[in-house]
């Protein structure tokens, strides 16, 4: 594999509250794009400037040596063409002379049939490298993307980051080879047409001269219009991917709601856009083909008129007037060919200056500590065994692979984007390794920021969130997160099948254990029942599982993970009653052998959690064990007596004695000791 094409470094900077912002960046005005959604930022405006240049030839770079062969095999086919004119003149001649002319006929056949060969090999070869160019901006464009930080995605589109992939690299084909070839080899075809003809006739070259220089002006106002345009109907593709990720992502919604119309009519202003501005390119490349064509034969009529003007006072003969008149038609190979790779390269500038806007979003830590390395480091405990380990150090160091870590958040601050208000105010909690904690609260508290910190899908822009002991920071990125199973609020499901979702970045793993593991989050049973078991497809988004079982296939996979934290977002939320209690159990079980953090709304899911955080916008309010929250906490209590647990404590005020356990808080709970020594019950939150 050629090395992939390297594109100037554009780091991004820094707005001051530590969010990476990247450069130049721009807010869509119009189009389907919603509104707080952008475009990555656009360095240049898609012309052909000397920095465009710069990068097109870095996508060439590692394809070097097969366009030299490429472009010295079409140069050779050029060359073979150069001297058919040479060999016609000769056989006007012997035809004047009236010699023999079967030796310069074959000769004549032979130099175009090995001149056509010559450079039909030449164009294939760069035909294939001009697709290897688009497989490395591809390869590289998508690596780009895949380690961008979810902060930078969120800023954009999916679907206009999948035209940048589909779309533009496509446009780089022609660009990167054929036209930067044509460019040179074109250039030298000229250069010896015009030779050749200054050596047969100066006059009637200064002719032809003449009228080709009227082109050049014409060119350079249409060139930049080209790549104007260009850039405009691809980001109109963008739009439409765009708009069409929006209608597929939540087609159910756009059924049911019956917005089918209005949302087709987005993507249909998007691929009118791309219409449109496709009709502008073709608009200026015919002006500029049809402007070459017209040289050429104003050319043509100038030279025969001059030049028969020149044979009758015999200051030349007919036979090399005739000579003359076939370089002026060889001129147009080169002319038309030179018109186009200079439109192709208009075209190309628009591909880069997209496919370098996504260059200028931020990425996660690359090198081999970053999620790039992409290694599921060696098997931690089994999801089996039981058995917290006592005494273990809280450190994320290798000795301690397996162990349970804890949490500490010391007065973190937090918000999503500078202009958006904070989310955390100085939250201040510790969770020891092991056990279970819950957190709980109204809406919007800012219960899941706390995990996407604790994965460092974001950083703090204030205080600190440790791990293990160890600051998030200072973790390298793929071992904090293959130490950590997360299951997200909407529990998503890739396609695939049932297996390859259940194994989704999980350590090797035995089939005994993916057993074991089904059989604890309820899956056996529709396993057994599917036809094809755990090698059934899901479907899109895990679109042929019930909410439920996304649920479970969810927690089964973070289970399969082994990990020493383990995140549960509403992870049981959509579950019936008595998957929600096999489930906690399960939960409750994983809890003895690594941390355990759960966010939930029911409080019925947690009540058995050694320790519930209850958050409050943006702040920690109060920690303890369910029964503490009831008696001391009135925010907890309110949430308490919202929910069925009130009415089954009775009907006065909660406290620590009528919380005894109803039906749902009869699960066991895992408070083996309701405080810690650094977690004094309820103290009030950062
Ligand atoms: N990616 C994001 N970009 C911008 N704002 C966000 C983002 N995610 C969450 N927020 C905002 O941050 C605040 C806290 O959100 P968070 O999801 O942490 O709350 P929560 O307590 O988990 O709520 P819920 O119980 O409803 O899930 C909310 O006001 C939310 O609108």
């Amino acid at each position: 594999m050629p090395d992939q094409p390297t594109t100037p470094d554009q780091p991004a900077t820094t707005d001051q509250g530590g969010h990476p912002e990247p450069r130049g960046r721009t807010k869509r005005r119009d189009g389907p794009d919603r509104a707080d959604k952008e475009s990555p930022a656009a360095p240049g405006a898609g012309t052909l400037d000397r920095r465009t240049l710069r990068t097109l030839l870095g996508h060439v770079r590692p394809h070097r040596g097969a366009i030299l062969l490429g472009g010295a095999l079409s140069l050779l086919g050029g060359a073979a063409g150069l001297v058919q004119p040479l060999a016609a003149r000769s056989l006007v001649e012997r035809l004047g002379e009236d010699g023999p002319i079967a030796q310069a006929l074959i000769q004549l056949t032979a130099l175009v049939l090995v001149g056509a060969l010559i450079g039909a090999l030449g164009n294939y070869v760069l035909e294939r490298t001009a697709e290897s160019v688009v497989l490395a901006a591809r390869r590289q464009l998508v690596s780009r993307i895949l380690r961008l930080r979810v902060a930078a995605v969120e800023r954009t589109e999916p679907g206009d980051l999948m035209s940048r992939i589909t779309s533009d690299t496509t446009l780089l084909r022609q660009v990167t080879t054929t036209s930067m070839v044509a460019l040179v080899t074109q250039s030298l075809t000229l250069v010896g047409i015009v030779v050749m003809m200054a050596a047969m006739d100066p006059v009637l070259l200064g002719v032809t001269l003449a009228v080709v220089v009227l082109i050049g002006a014409a060119f350079g106002v249409v060139m930049p219009r080209i790549a104007r345009a260009t850039k405009r109907s691809q980001e109109a593709v963008g739009l439409m991917g765009a708009a069409l990720e929006r209608v597929l992502g939540a087609f159910r919604t756009v059924k049911a709601a019956g917005v089918e119309r209005t949302e087709g009519e987005r993507v249909h202003a998007a691929a009118t856009e791309a219409w449109r501005q496709g009709v502008r390119v073709a608009r200026w490349n015919s002006v500029a083909g049809t402007t070459a064509g017209l040289v050429i034969q104003i050319s043509f009529l100038a030279v025969l008129g001059v030049g028969g003007a020149r044979v009758a006072s015999g200051a030349t003969d007919v036979a090399t007037l005739v000579a003359f008149l076939l370089y002026l038609f060889y001129l147009t190979g080169p002319i038309s060919e030179l018109v186009q790779a200079v439109s192709q390269l208009q075209v190309g500038a628009a591909a880069i200056a997209r496919i370098e806007e996504v260059g200028a979003l931020e990425v996660e830590p690359a090198g081999p500590e970053g999620p790039d390395a992409a290694t599921v480091p060696a098997p931690r405990h089994s999801p089996t065994a039981g058995g917290r380990e006592a005494g273990h150090p809280a450190s994320g160091g290798p000795d301690a692979a397996g162990r349970p870590l804890s949490l500490r958040f010391e007065e973190v601050e937090f918000r999503y984007r500078p202009e958006l208000p904070a989310v955390h105010h100085g939250v201040t909690f510790d969770v020891p390794a092991g056990g279970m904690t819950a957190f709980v609260g109204p809406s919007g508290a800012g219960k899941s920021t706390v995990f996407s910190l604790v994965e460092r899908f974001y950083d703090p822009t204030g205080g600190r969130v440790l791990v293990g002991g160890r600051e998030v920071r200072d973790w390298p990125l793929e071992e904090l997160r293959a130490a950590i199973g997360y299951v997200e609020q909407d529990a998503p499901v890739l396609s695939g099948t049932l297996r390859e979702n259940l194994l989704f970045g999980a350590p090797p793993t035995t089939d005994e254990e993916i057993r074991e593991v089904l059989r604890r989050t309820r899956l056996d049973g529709l396993v057994d029942r599917l036809p094809d078991g755990l090698e059934t497809v899901v479907g899109h988004r895990g679109s042929k599982l019930s909410g439920g079982e996304r649920q479970r296939v969810a927690i089964a996979r973070a289970l399969l993970r082994r990990p020493r934290l383990l995140l549960l977002d509403e992870a049981t939320s959509q579950l019936d009653a008595i998957n929600e209690l096999a489930l906690r159990d399960a939960v409750a079980e994983a809890a003895r052998t690594t941390t355990v953090l759960v966010v939930a709304h029911r409080l019925s899911t947690v009540t058995m959690a050694d320790r519930i955080v209850v958050m409050e916008a943006g702040r920690v309010r109060a920690v303890g064990t369910h029964a503490e929250l009831v008696r001391a906490d009135p925010l907890y209590g309110e949430l308490a007596a919202t929910q069925f647990l009130a009415s089954s404590a009775g009907e006065t005020a909660p406290g620590a004695d009528d919380a005894a356990p109803s039906a749902d808080q009869a699960a066991p709970s895992t408070a083996e000791a309701a405080t810690s020594a650094d977690q004094a019950p309820l103290p009030t939150g950062g």
